[in-house]
Parts: structure tokens; sequence; C-alpha cells
């Protein structure tokens, strides 16, 4: 069986996260290479419905397991309807968030345990975990963000600084404990300076 790789960005609001899936995707496939780009929530029809759940309307919509449940729901579907299909059959699947984003937002700065909401998505995704991880860093990322949404920003974006703060420290802790899988990416600079540094971190999986 021919078999890609599956490649994740990951970080906190206004990181570069998406401006860089596209920029590596046209990359890799200057390399030769099949590349499908993605995103979470969402990527597949189920999950974007989902989405739509967990992004729109109030805090209290949803309780933190709920919420973190969602989002393991959403996930398992767009494995099963996209990430596992495009790898089998040969290509480079880049997501824009997937399980990390789960562990930080709901286990860490949620506060239902990381450990927690891993056994919840490990559950779904039945091992289809990231080869490698780029976790994006920038410090003007909120203010990058709010400049792109204005007030609108959504049900989870719109959380205060200090829950943010904690995404990132959470972010962090799981970079330290997976270095091989997980890497930091300074994220400053020009988008091409930033795709330059993206692709050195996969040079021994191209
Ligand atoms: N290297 C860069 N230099 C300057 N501006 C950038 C750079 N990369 C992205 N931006 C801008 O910063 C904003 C946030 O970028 P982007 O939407 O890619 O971030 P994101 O991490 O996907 O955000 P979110 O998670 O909030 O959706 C956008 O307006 C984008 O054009
Ligand atoms: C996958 C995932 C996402 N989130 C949060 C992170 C963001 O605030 C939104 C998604 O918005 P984006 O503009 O598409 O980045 O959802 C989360 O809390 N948990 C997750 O697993």
């Amino acid at each position: 069986m021919k078999c890609g790789r599956f490649i994740t960005l990951e970080g906190g609001e206004g990181v570069g996260k998406s401006t860089q899936v596209r920029a590596l995707a046209d990359a890799l496939r200057a390399r030769g290479l099949e590349v499908v780009t993605t995103r979470e929530p969402g990527g597949s029809d189920g999950a974007e419905a989902i989405r739509r759940l967990l992004l729109e309307g109030g805090e209290e919509r949803w309780s933190a397991p709920a919420e973190a449940l969602l989002f393991a729901a959403a996930r398992t579907d767009h494995v099963d309807k996209l990430v596992r299909p495009a790898i089998q059959s040969g290509k480079w699947v880049l997501s824009d968030r997937f399980i990390d984003s789960s562990l930080a937002y709901q286990g860490g700065a949620g506060g239902l345990g990381i450990e927690a909401v891993r056994a919840i998505n490990a559950f779904g995704i039945e091992g289809w975990f990231p080869d490698r991880t780029l976790l994006l860093l920038h410090p003007d990322g909120a203010e990058r963000a709010r400049a792109r949404d204005g007030d609108e920003s959504d049900r989870i974006g719109g959380r205060p600084a200090s829950y943010h703060d904690a995404v990132e420290q959470a972010f962090r802790d799981i970079a330290a404990a997976e270095p091989d899988r997980v890497r930091l990416i300074d994220a400053s600079g020009s988008p091409e300076d930033v795709t330059e540094r993206l692709l050195g971190t996969l040079e021994d999986l191209l």
C-alpha cells in the first residue's frame, strides 16, 4: 500500500497557520508531491457541520466535556472521510490544527486535562496521529487575529487572554513531552522566511 505523510500545523490564534498551510502545500507540490490541505474543526461535511455548532453561539452553549467530545467527533469523521483515505493513496495531508489543539485548548486551558482529552480522541482516530506537528509561535498572534476579525471572533477565539495564555503554555508542554513529533517554529518574519523554516523541519520525511 502507498503511504503519504500526515503533517499538522498548530498554535494559538493568529500565528499564521492558515497562511503557512497554503504556502507549505505550494512548496511541497513544487517538489512533486501530491498534497491535500484541510482544517479542523472541519475538513469533511460532517465535521464542518460540527464546526458551526462549536464556534457559533455563546460560551454557555456547551459544557467543557461536551465541547471536547464534539471536537473529537468532528475529528473522527475528518479522519474517516479525508485524512486516512488521502494518506493511504500516497498523498501528503497538511492540516490546519488537529488533535494537539484539543489537548491544548480543551485539555490544558479548559481544565479537562491533557491525558483525558488524548484518551477520547485516541478512541476516535485509531492511531492516525500526525507524522510531524509544526507548532508556530508568534508573540503578536492575538493582535493579528483581532486586526483580521475585528469584533467577529468566534466562541473560542473570543475567550479571555488568560485562556489563550494557558493554551500557549499547554502547547509548549506538549512539544517538550514529544520533541520528535512536535517542532517549535519561530513564526516571525516574512511568510517566505517562515515557510523555509517549516520545510527545514520536514527534510527527513521528504
Ligand atoms: N509572516 C507574516 N507576516 C505578517 N502577517 C502575517 C504573516 N503570516 C500571516 N499574517 C497575517 O496574520 C493574520 C493571521 O494569519 P493566519 O490567518 O494565517 O493565522 P492563523 O494562525 O491561521 O489564525 P487563526 O488560528 O486565528 O485562524 C492574517 O491577517 C495574515 O494575513
Ligand atoms: C481543532 C480545535 C480548534 N479549537 C479552536 C481554536 C480556534 O479558536 C477555533 C478554530 O478556529 P480557526 O480560525 O479555524 O483556527 O477552534 C479548539 O478549541 N479545539 C480544537 O480541537
